[in-house]
């Protein structure tokens, strides 16, 4: 009986130390007790630690910006920490909306880095870096070379993405080849009609690419990747560049191969261009076969392999735009010279329902069986003439269907005839979209080098269809990188 009494007393006595502790807990919250209590742990600590302090003067010796310290202070300021302590400054963005927070002199900013305790002191234009001599050795250089990392990446986002156009090099010199105007086209892969299977392909293609610099270094091979998006005019080609810039926060350097004037211009230019680029060449189709280019079939052919490029900076992605395949020299199309093709079709009803939701904001309508039997009947038009008459009638959907059937039944006839005898991919003649259930663009990997690459990296010794290479290539740089 005893023992069940202490038992039971032990029990409740436990029961009420939980409790007192819980509303002690929520006391201290509450009344931010806390930060009190927390404050006097953290100087009783200190008695106990030996610091070293840096100071990040803003300026040197010989009154020059010291680089270091604008870093630091980017770094400072991305921080979450920043909205913790006990004040800080606020200031709006250069978003409509955006608040930015930044340290005030003499704010003192505590950090988390490797498990170790740093903290930041803003002192009369100099910042000064507080440690433990104990975790100085192990953390103090992976620390600053992670705030490095991040306020470039920091800064770049800031900065803008930005397009770059070649002008004609009047004066002979080749300087300030490439004018810059800021990049503020709104595309995006959310916005472009297309098949969802196909873009997830082309995002995670892109992901993997730009995480993959390890890869290619091992493989000797220049860090770029190269994309040819062909099919007729008003199909999303140039949107779809776009896309690829801001799904990338790359810069855009459109190269007008007309104001180039020779092969070593060419050169030039690619020199002149940043890493972090997409390089594009619009209507290399036109540029071939009206020859209004100086610059030569081998000229491009080496741009395209990336000789040229390998001398300037990294990471950069080719794009290549053309209304169709069929007329170009097949040393352009060879397996290997660009990595991804991409057709950008015709409208099918899939991509009309894209368009619809969109620009109308349907999802569904009583015309929808008509447009889609009209499309299954043949006929199409661009994505960009349907939308343009989407807009054009955007505050009646039902005038903007039956402006778009009418123009289907019109001018939209032959073209989808046209559509449907176009090659697609490589390994197969091409279906009407529609019949087959193809996705609406077609995505063909013809790397046939790299796909021998991967396949020894990873033993994979199946020989797949075009396609399925295509896939397993993309999966296993996923993995990699
Ligand atoms: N697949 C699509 N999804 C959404 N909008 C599209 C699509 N295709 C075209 N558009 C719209 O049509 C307009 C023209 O498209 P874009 O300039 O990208 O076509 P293009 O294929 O580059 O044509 P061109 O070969 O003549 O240069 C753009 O405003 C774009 O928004
Ligand atoms: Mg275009």
């Amino acid at each position: 009986m005893t023992i069940l009494y202490n038992l039971f007393f032990l029990l409740l006595s436990l029961l009420l130390t939980c409790i007192l502790l819980f509303l002690l807990r929520v006391v201290l919250i509450k009344t931010g007790l806390i930060y009190i209590v927390k404050k006097k742990w953290r100087s009783i600590e200190d008695c106990f630690h030996v610091y070293q302090f840096f100071k990040v003067p803003e300026f040197n010796e010989g009154m020059q910006r010291n680089q270091l310290h604008h870093k630091v202070l980017v770094y400072l300021n991305s921080l979450t920490f920043i909205e913790d302590s006990d004040f800080t400054n606020l200031f709006t963005g250069k978003k409509p909306n955006e608040i930015v927070l930044h340290l005030d002199p003499n704010q003192i900013i505590e950090d988390d880095f490797l498990g170790a305790k740093i903290s930041w002191i803003n002192q009369d234009k100099t910042l000064v870096l507080k440690i433990r001599k104990a975790d100085k050795r192990r953390v103090l250089r992976p620390y600053l070379q992670h705030i490095h990392s991040v306020s470039d990446e920091f800064d770049e986002k800031k900065r803008g993405l930005k397009l770059y156009v070649n002008v004609v090099d009047h004066q002979g010199d080749r300087k300030e080849r490439w004018r810059s105007v800021p990049f503020t086209h709104t595309s995006s892969f959310e916005t472009i009609a297309m098949e969802s299977d196909l873009k997830n392909k082309v995002k995670s293609d892109l992901y993997s690419f730009a995480k993959a610099k390890q890869y290619y270094h091992r493989l000797g091979r220049v860090w770029k990747r190269s994309y040819l998006l062909y099919g007729p005019s008003g199909t999303g080609k140039s949107s779809f560049i776009a896309a690829m810039a801001n799904f990338l926060s790359y810069d855009v350097y459109d190269l007008d191969l007309s104001k180039v004037s020779d092969n070593s211009d060419l050169k030039f230019l690619l020199l002149q261009t940043t890493t972090k680029a997409l390089v594009v060449i619009e209507d290399l189709d036109r540029y071939l076969s009206e020859k209004s280019t100086a610059v030569s079939l081998p000229g491009i052919l080496s741009f395209m392999d990336g000789i040229l490029s390998s001398s300037c900076g990294e990471e950069r992605i080719m794009v290549f735009t053309m209304n169709s395949k069929d007329h170009v020299d097949p040393a352009i199309l060879r397996p290997g010279r660009i990595d991804v093709h991409i057709h950008f079709p015709l409208c099918n009803f899939t991509a009309f329902k894209t368009l619809a939701n969109s620009y109308l904001g349907l999802k569904d309508h009583k015309l929808f069986p008509q447009v889609e039997e009209i499309f299954q009947n043949g006929a199409s038009l661009s994505p960009a003439e349907i939308g343009e008459l989407m807009i054009a009638n955007r505050n009646s959907p039902s005038r903007a269907l039956k402006a778009v059937i009418n123009a289907l039944q019109t001018d939209g006839d032959g073209r989808g005839a046209l559509n449907l005898g176009r090659g697609s991919c490589e390994n197969g003649s091409r279906k009407p979209v529609e019949e087959i259930g193809e996705p609406s663009g077609i995505f063909c990997k013809e790397g046939a080098n790299a796909v021998k690459e991967f396949k020894k990296l990873y033993g994979f010794l199946r020989v797949k269809s075009c396609r399925k290479s295509q896939s397993f290539d993309l999966n296993s740089r996923q993995n990699e990188g």
